[in-house]
């Protein structure tokens, strides 16, 4: 079995929850109320600050220039058009993505796993974070991309971001790059990577259900 599906089949009740979640299924339906979608939108734009941030660690720790490429195209991915999508999207929603809302809880706890694995100096948890954040949105978004063109473009190019052969080529270099470096870890670090693994996977699932709920508050 691949490192990867391992770490997975660990915490396969939250992938499935994160995965297949009311949240999605109503956005991907064109459902999903436009006042939810703006608060998720700004509460996702505080996570890909930290994301941006993470994604530099590990281009700065990969192994190779050949290993660091396609995380450093990646990332102008997400500074280019998935910016431009925020911008876009929150104006059009009725927000403002300036000042930058307060984070929730659960936007908090995922900045602060983000920025732990940034300042690890390990290849391996910045990989642990990036895999969970991206494979579990490609997860979600496929089954959804041919509704995509039909919706309103704050709903279909969310989907668009997260599907296809391109984003499917962004997962399969992540992957790749903990299923290589996993056999050379210590039985100890294999079992931090499995934590945060699932940790992330455990906040995808929370991130959706604040969402879906409107954050109310705690
Ligand atoms: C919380 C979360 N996780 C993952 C992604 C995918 N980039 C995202 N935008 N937001």
């Amino acid at each position: 079995m691949r490192p990867t599906d391992h770490l997975q089949s660990l915490c396969a009740e939250d992938w499935q929850a994160a995965t297949r979640h009311a949240f999605t299924d109503q956005l991907a339906a064109g459902s999903l109320p436009e006042d939810r979608m703006l608060a998720y939108l700004r509460q996702d734009y505080l996570f890909i600050d930290g994301f941006v941030r993470l994604l530099a660690s590990a281009i700065a720790h990969a192994p190779t220039l050949p290993d660091a490429i396609p995380a450093a195209q990646f990332l102008g991915l997400i500074s280019g058009p998935e910016n431009t999508y925020f911008m876009r999207a929150i104006e059009a929603l009725g927000g403002q993505a300036e000042p930058p809302a307060p984070a929730h809880p659960v936007t908090a706890e995922f900045q602060t796993i983000m920025r732990d694995a940034a300042q690890s100096g390990r290849y391996e948890q910045m990989l642990a974070v990036l895999v969970v954040a991206e494979w579990s949105y490609l997860d979600w978004a496929t089954p959804h991309a041919d509704k995509a063109d039909d919706l309103p473009f704050w709903f279909g190019e969310w989907i668009t971001l997260h599907s296809g052969d391109g984003f499917e080529s962004v997962v399969a270099y992540l992957r790749g790059q903990l299923d290589a470096v996993w056999p050379g870890l210590s039985p100890e670090d294999q079992r931090a990577v499995e934590a945060t693994f699932s940790h992330a996977t455990r906040l995808e699932r929370a991130f959706f259900d604040a969402a879906l709920a409107g954050y109310p508050e705690r």
